[in-house]
């Protein structure tokens, strides 16, 4: 079927419809040349509509390996050429049968990068993806009626669970945590019990844990005051590492503001420098959202990266207690693996003696 995808500055861009009928939301890009399935199944990214700028997509097909979560998270996917014919030998099916099942609406045959061009000029907004048929008019009437707060809460766990090992124990705060997320950490040797985004500091502290992480997850972060505030109390009690929106969350617990970027930061090559080496790490980025530098004036936060790109604050590290935390994506899926260390730090925070 005819579709387009509508924004709400009135642009529209057509190609085909594949799946339910119509869907709103963010409309973001991405620039990773692959990883489209992690894209999808990362919660981060819950709310969106992803156009990925890479013309090809689907040319590997999906397996249940690159999940990085239960199910795929954004509203729409807008693509390219849609490659049916995958190749890969852990292929397990097509690109078109997994966003068939999962029921989400793909327009394929876009001009991706007419569309990123678009956005990047007037900053990110939000957009319909409807059939061709639908009018102008009652298409961007649907744009009003999008849901699009509340976010953290539709992908944390509703219940606390465990990944037993023999090492330091962590506290995870799931706001959306991406499995490799989990997988570093567990493949160190953590003893992971994950928590729904609620729970309270008492609660946390209760568990006994060696270390908090704080994972990544959707939305702004000023909407999860409440996780804000459990991190304040955090804070001075247990190493804690963040990355993403618990990296915004705990600059915001720590008296510094976040505002929206333009159009963000997301895909697999997005360059960072480590202001103490002065050395840069290519990094795997997804956000919208960055920590304002000025506001941690006066508080004990220090910058420790900065994107090479735009200057923003790619990171972030107490001045005296061992809470530290990244805007990217040190687990990559997708991505480059060259920032794996981080997690070792973390590790070292959590069993140094003291
Ligand atoms: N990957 C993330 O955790 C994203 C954080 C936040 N939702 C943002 O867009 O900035």
């Amino acid at each position: 079927m005819e579709g387009k995808l509508v924004l709400a500055d009135g642009s529209v861009f057509s190609g085909t419809m594949l799946g339910p009928l119509h869907t709103v939301g963010e409309v973001v890009f991405n620039t990773g040349m692959t990883g489209y399935q992690e894209v999808l199944t990362d919660p981060s990214y819950c709310g969106q509509i992803v156009t990925m700028t890479y013309p090809l997509i689907g040319n590997y097909g999906v397996a249940a390996s690159f999940n990085q979560s239960r199910q795929p998270y954004v509203r729409g996917f807008v693509i390219g050429e849609l490659c049916s014919t995958p190749s890969n030998w852990r292929a397990e099916n097509s690109l078109a049968e997994f966003l068939k099942r999962h029921r989400i609406p793909c327009l394929y045959g876009v001009d991706t990068r007419a569309l990123t061009r678009r956005i990047r000029a007037s900053g990110v907004m939000m957009g319909v993806l409807a059939p061709a048929r639908m009018g102008h008019e009652e298409a961007l009437a649907l744009l009003s009626n999008a849901d699009v707060v509340h976010l953290v809460e539709k992908v944390t766990t509703p219940i606390v669970y465990r990944l037993p090992r023999t090492g330091p124990r962590v506290v995870v705060m799931d706001f959306g945590v991406k499995r490799n997320i989990l997988e570093s950490l567990a493949r160190l040797g953590c003893d992971l019990t994950v928590v729904p985004a609620a729970t309270t500091a008492e609660t946390i502290l209760a568990m006994e844990p060696d270390g908090v992480f704080l994972s990544n997850g959707p939305g702004d972060p000023k909407e999860v005051s409440y996780a804000i505030e459990t991190v304040k109390k955090l804070v001075g009690r247990k190493p804690i590492f963040g990355i993403c929106l618990g990296h915004q969350i705990l600059a915001l617990a720590l008296g510094g503001d976040t505002y929206k970027l333009k159009f963000g930061h997301r895909g697999a090559n997005h360059p960072v420098k480590d202001l103490a080496t002065g050395r840069v790490f290519i990094t795997s980025q997804n956000h919208g959202y960055a920590v304002a530098e000025t506001s941690l004036h006066g508080t004990d936060l220090v910058v420790t990266h900065r994107a090479v790109n735009d200057g923003t604050v790619e990171g972030l590290r107490h001045r005296t207690l061992p809470v530290f935390s990244v805007q990217y994506h040190p687990e990559a899926a997708p991505g480059p693996h060259d920032n794996m260390y981080l997690f070792q730090q973390f590790y070292q925070l959590m069993t140094k003696e003291v």
